[in-house]
């Protein structure tokens, strides 16, 4: 089974009206300053670990170990503070803390700090309370992931990791993100400039050998951003393959990428205190799936994160990380342990008369080791659970219903909001909704389409794969060209329908753009210049383009699947009294004849029904779909995962 996800990376546009040139605002939020004290764990190479410049300055510490430190309200003459209250085990070293901080709007003062463990409250000394506020259980959270925006980003994965870890650390989470350093050899290796070497090395013992890797870190936007540095992660491509297909060596990479993150909270002194054992491990996809099986097999029977809990996000159940049984050797894991990744194909899939369909796979024992296990719908949440969805391991999910949950991703308002995107080229909102038609008017410029504002511009945005219904798309286009709408599309991936997206560029000269490669300039420009975004994916986890798309009121025409169907509600004319209610429509079975159905009466509303057609904009623009709301799920999620015992002890 294909274990990669691949994409395609700088693939050559059949129209070069764009400019390449990705760009990407990072924008930087005031520093905390904390007060830690030194916490060293003698890993790191000749015993020396050195306290990583975090951008926190030390102001004050105790001995007993709990810390009243000045936060930013301090700095702007506020009477905030923030409790560290480090956790001991019976020799006395910590193992881990809590942060409670002072949030604007929670009141002036702290009330208890809660034990995320245990759930017992316990009174935060030397703290004057002149009020009653909420409580709130902070966590050590650690983020294991093969891409991370802006750093690193192919498509959704990265969106989420690099935006969640954000707003959790903005609920006053100590939020570390543990991604590889890919170093590709062009001007995106710049995104990784403002990230410092820790002067950390560990050995890793795995694929018959021992591996040096080291750890690069960036303090931004309240987060620790870590990136483990090999050779193999610096070479021409993007994370997980060229122009050639995947990396043969993806299993060797990702391995030395779980082996680190798990060392990462032990070893690395970020703002003078390491993360500590007790810390809460968000393995996101294969690529991470390790992490819950080195916990369980290499650390707990040594006592070593006893107290930490593990939880498996999955963005996308196709890809399992599934290799020959006989690699199993190489993986650094005990040997009794081979019945996590066991895994034997069906008769039917195997490829010839000796093949045994013997094989390891990550994703399954990650399932079968993770205290918990997210998905990023409700939908989807379901869907691995049955037959179809659950790409052969829906038994082993459905045995761990009662600890799967489905939270519908957020988006990152700082980057997608149409009243301030750089990317395009006239800022509006739902009360102006003015620059709109400018946005499509410079995209048909920019592309070299006929400047037509009244036509419907349909667009589509993202990776190639049978995953996105491209075929269909394929199949409907000449029917879809017959009528007056233009049609624009940007991916990466396959190159078969790379080649098309040429060929109908060609076949279609008024009417069809097709962008090959990967630009996220370019994603801000179709988002908002577009009238209609089609997603006709065949399974859709959460996807992230509709909720994109309702911000900057392009109305989605989307597959009833996973978190499509949970995000896009179907217009109806009728309802409310003839107000009409719905955001987009939703197109049920996957054929091209419900597709190009759904989309006919998309496009008749845009043309003939003006004021419905403004309501869906400005309904969906409305939607409440930021990380804020995602958040606090995930604490929730976050609490239960505590709230019982290690799954496996
Ligand atoms: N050629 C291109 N140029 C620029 N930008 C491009 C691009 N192709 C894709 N993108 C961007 O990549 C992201 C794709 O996100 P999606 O959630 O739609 O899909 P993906 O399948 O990658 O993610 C998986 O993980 C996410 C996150 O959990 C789930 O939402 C999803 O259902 C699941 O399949 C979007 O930000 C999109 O704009």
């Amino acid at each position: 089974m294909d274990s990669l996800c691949v994409v395609g990376n700088g693939g050559v546009s059949s129209f070069q009206a764009f400019t390449r040139l990705e760009t990407t605002n990072v924008s930087f939020r005031p520093r905390t300053q904390l007060g830690f004290g030194c916490f060293v764990k003698e890993r790191c190479k000749d015993g020396n670990l050195v306290i990583a410049r975090s951008g926190r300055s030390e102001v004050g510490n105790s001995k007993d170990g709990n810390f009243a430190v000045e936060n930013e309200k301090e700095e702007k003459g506020g009477s905030g503070g923030l409790i560290l209250g480090p956790e001991r085990d019976a020799s006395g070293s910590v193992i881990g803390f809590n942060l409670i901080p002072d949030h604007p709007g929670n009141g002036e003062v702290l009330e208890s700090q809660k034990d995320a463990t245990t759930g017992e409250t316990e009174e935060a000394e030397g703290i004057e309370r002149e009020e009653k506020v909420q409580t709130r259980v902070t966590y050590t959270i650690v983020f294991v992931t093969a891409e991370a925006e802006p750093y690193s980003k192919t498509g959704g994965l990265g969106d989420v990791c690099g935006s969640l870890p954000k707003s959790l650390a903005a609920r006053g989470h100590r939020v570390m993100v543990v991604s590889p350093r890919y170093l590709h050899g062009g001007l995106a290796d710049e995104k990784f400039a403002g990230a410092t070497d820790l002067d950390c090395q560990i050995k890793v013992y795995c694929f018959g050998g021992e591996q040096k890797v080291a750890f690069f870190h960036e303090y931004r936007e309240g987060v620790d951003w870590v990136f483990v540095d090999h050779p193999s992660y610096h070479r021409p491509g993007n994370p997980y393959g060229d122009s050639h297909g995947a990396f043969g060596d993806n299993q060797f990479r990702f391995t030395l990428l779980c082996h680190a993150a798990c060392e990462a909270p032990l070893v690395l002194l970020l703002g003078g205190y390491t993360y500590g054992e007790k810390c809460l491990f968000l393995a996101n996809d294969w690529h991470a799936g390790l992490v819950p099986v080195l916990l369980a097999s290499k650390y707990h029977p040594h006592g070593v994160y006893k107290d930490a809990r593990s939880i498996l996000v999955i963005h996308n159940l196709a890809h399992q990380g599934v290799e020959a049984a006989i690699t199993y050797k190489n993986l650094g894991l005990p040997p009794e342990w081979y019945g996590a990744l066991e895994w034997v194909f069906p008769t039917w899939a195997r490829t010839h008369a000796l093949d045994t369909g013997e094989a390891v796979n990550v994703l399954k024992g990650a399932i079968v080791t993770a205290d918990r296990i997210l998905t990023v719908s409700k939908g989807y949440a379901w869907e691995i659970t049955t037959v179809e969805g659950g790409y052969g391991l829906h038994e082993l999910l459905s045995s761990r219903r009662s600890v799967l949950n489905g939270i519908t991703n957020g988006i990152d308002i700082s980057e997608w909001n149409p009243s301030s995107d750089k990317h395009i080229a006239s800022n509006y909102s739902e009360d102006d909704l003015s620059g709109k038609v400018q946005c499509k008017i410079a995209l048909q410029k920019e592309l070299g389409l006929p400047i037509k504002p009244d036509y419907p511009l349909i667009g589509f945005i993202g990776r190639l794969d049978y995953q996105k219904g491209i075929d269909l798309i394929r199949w409907a286009t000449p029917e879809l060209m017959e009528d007056d709408v233009q049609f624009v599309m940007l991916g990466s991936g396959d190159p078969l329908y790379e080649e098309w997206m040429r060929a109908a560029e060609s076949t279609y000269k008024d009417k069809f753009r097709g962008w090959v490669g990967f630009n996220i300039q370019i994603s801000h420009k179709i988002t908002a210049g577009a009238d209609i975004l089609l997603m006709p994916s065949r399974f859709e986890p959460c996807g992230l383009n509709q909720l994109y798309a309702m911000r900057y009121g392009t109305v989605p025409v989307v597959h009833g699947t996973g978190g499509l169907r949970d995000t896009v509600q179907s217009f109806d004319p009728y309802a409310h009294e003839g107000l009409g209610e719905g955001t987009g429509w939703i197109f049920s079975p996957l054929s091209k004849e419900s597709m190009l159905g759904a989309l006919r009466v998309a496009i008749r509303t845009y043309r003939d029904h003006k004021s419905s057609w403004e309501g869906i904009m400005k309904r969906g623009m409305a939607k409440d779909y930021t990380w804020e709301n995602a958040a606090v799920q995930y604490e929730q999620v976050f609490e239960w995962a505590f709230i019982d015992p290690p799954y496996i002890k």
